[in-house]
């Protein structure tokens, strides 16, 4: 077996090693039961729960669900463990750890997959006659959803028309008949780029759609990486090897070999469905709102034996959309601002904020040698971002100084309460996109796709002049160093 960041089944094994795998082998439907566990579990930090026993699998165990693949795990020293086993990286590892890992790629050359002639994705091959995605076990996640949501975890592989840009992705996507799906497509996502360049042809986009890929893959497939980027390469440099890629059996694009499930077709770029409502990451969903999608024809499915189907049963914090999408938004925010050499140290999206906040720490000493002010310095990092895709989902810019760590929101809201006067720190954007997922757009007072996003000077004007004049009244700052250590020494024989 590969190792766990290349092979989603060797991943489902290192969840079990780690004692982070519930098996649930009593018979559970996939109508509302799966989601209500998976609910209660990404909600109390527990264990991934993996379901062996599907109302409605069929004869070769198609299929099986991984729910919470990649959620938090409630022991602090290991809280990310489950994002580090993505990665092969200790399940101890911070989430600085972790998002460095995902930047690492930047600068390194790219090393392209290797193409294999077979894999085990292909030991089960069904043809559109074979299969009813209303009979399998697509489990419907919310009460109020739409349709059944088999696709929250799986990566959609499109390429554009002159076959020069493979995009990974992945977009959600419900059941709409026997052998069609109806899926979310929305600009600036390259899945609708692309989708648009087919369109322009009159020609349907051939599209794969795998389940259980590589977990390096699906982090990031998870990423704003930049237009025109082609993921495969990216990750194999990430891992410092070439990823194994089959070819499908009905189209030419190419699928990691080790997937649990596969489905391949054409996504139309005329016919239309109602797609949603839909539980979404902000933690909402609003009956009778749906949209009209493209309509994805599903022609042929290859699978594993037993296949896995892994699941975001997402909503309220904490799921893979708090975990990936914000986090690693932040990661290419921090790459673009430093790349354009803006001093900034980290970047992260706190989950509080439901991922819709980047806090930013800015080194003060280089802002200080720039002889700035707070206006100009809040609009040339609102100008990068809120003009750029990576930021599409992000209202809020925190900028804050080095004593604040931006991955710990207690810190970032300290200082965000503290060091921020509203409206008079705050530095607006109307005129550029807004994400029309998050309620206050879609079901405010504004218009859904446009502005109401802000950059937040969390900086007191001495950090930009000549520097920090204060001490925290707290045990860290307002004690001198050999008395803290003396109460950390005799802390016990106090009686504590
Ligand atoms: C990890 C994860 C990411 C996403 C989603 C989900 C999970 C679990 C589910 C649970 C299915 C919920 C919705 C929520 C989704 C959503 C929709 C719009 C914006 C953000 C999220 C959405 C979706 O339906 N449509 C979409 O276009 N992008 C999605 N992303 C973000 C997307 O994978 C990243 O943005 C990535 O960077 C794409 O690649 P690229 O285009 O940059 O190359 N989808
Ligand atoms: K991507």
């Amino acid at each position: 077996m590969a190792l766990p960041h290349m092979e989603f089944r060797a991943f489902v094994q290192a969840l079990k090693d780690d004692g982070d795998l519930v098996e649930i082998n009593e018979e559970c439907d996939p109508n509302l039961e799966v989601s209500a566990i998976i609910r209660k579990v990404v909600e109390s930090d527990e264990r991934a729960p993996l379901f062996n026993n599907l109302k409605g699998q069929n004869e070769n165990g198609l299929w099986r669900i991984l729910g919470a693949p990649n959620s938090l795990r409630s022991d602090p020293r290991h809280r990310y463990g489950r994002l580090a086993r993505h990665l092969n990286l200790p399940p101890t590892s911070s989430m600085k750890e972790i998002l460095d890992k995902m930047v690492s790629a930047k600068t390194t050359p790219p090393i392209p997959p290797k193409i294999v002639e077979t894999g085990p994705c292909k030991e089960f091959r069904l043809t559109s006659d074979q299969f009813d995605l209303n009979q399998l076990p697509s489990p419907t996640l919310h009460q109020a959803d739409g349709g059944k949501y088999v696709q929250t975890y799986g990566m959609f592989i499109v390429r554009s028309p002159d076959g020069k840009w493979t995009n990974w992705s992945i977009a959600r996507a419900m059941v709409h008949d026997k052998n069609h799906l109806v899926g979310l497509v929305m600009l600036p996502q390259h899945i609708a780029v692309i989708h648009r360049m087919w369109k322009e042809l009159g020609q349907d986009m051939p599209y794969a759609l795998a389940f259980g890929v590589p977990p390096a893959a699906i982090m990031a497939a998870s990423m704003p990486l930049p237009d025109g980027l082609t993921e495969a390469e990216y990750i194999g440099s990430m891992v410092n090897s070439p990823l194994e890629l089959v070819k499908c059996e009905t189209i030419d694009l190419f699928v990691p070999s080790t997937s649990e499930i596969v489905f391949e077709g054409t996504c139309s770029v005329t016919e239309t469905a109602t797609e949603g409502p839909f539980g979404e990451m902000h933690g909402y969903v609003f009956k009778g709102d749906s949209h009209f999608m493209p309509v994805y024809t599903v022609n042929t499915i290859t699978h594993r034996k037993d296949a896995i189907l892994p699941v975001c049963a997402c909503g309220r914090l904490t799921d893979e959309t708090h975990t990936m999408i914000g986090p690693l938004a932040a990661a290419e925010i921090g790459y673009i601002l430093k790349s354009n050499g803006l001093p900034i140290k980290e970047a992260f999206s706190p989950f509080e904020s439901q991922v819709t906040w980047v806090a930013l720490q800015v080194d003060t000493e280089k802002l200080r040698a720039m002889k700035t002010s707070a206006e100009a310095f809040c609009r040339q990092v609102g100008d990068l971002i809120f003009r750029g895709k990576p930021g599409a989902t992000i209202h809020r810019l925190l900028l804050v100084g080095d004593d604040i760590d931006v991955y710990d929101f207690k810190e970032v809201i300290w200082a965000f309460s503290t060091r921020c006067r509203p409206v008079m720190d705050e530095y607006s954007y109307e005129d550029v996109p807004g994400f029309p997922l998050i309620p206050y757009m879609s079901h405010g007072n504004g218009p859904a796709n446009k502005g109401g996003k802000l950059v937040c000077d969390c900086l007191l004007p001495v950090e930009y002049t000549t520097g920090k004049n204060w001490e925290a009244a707290d045990f860290k700052e307002s004690f001198p160093p050999e008395l803290k250590q003396k109460v950390l020494d005799r802390w016990h024989s106090y009686g504590f």
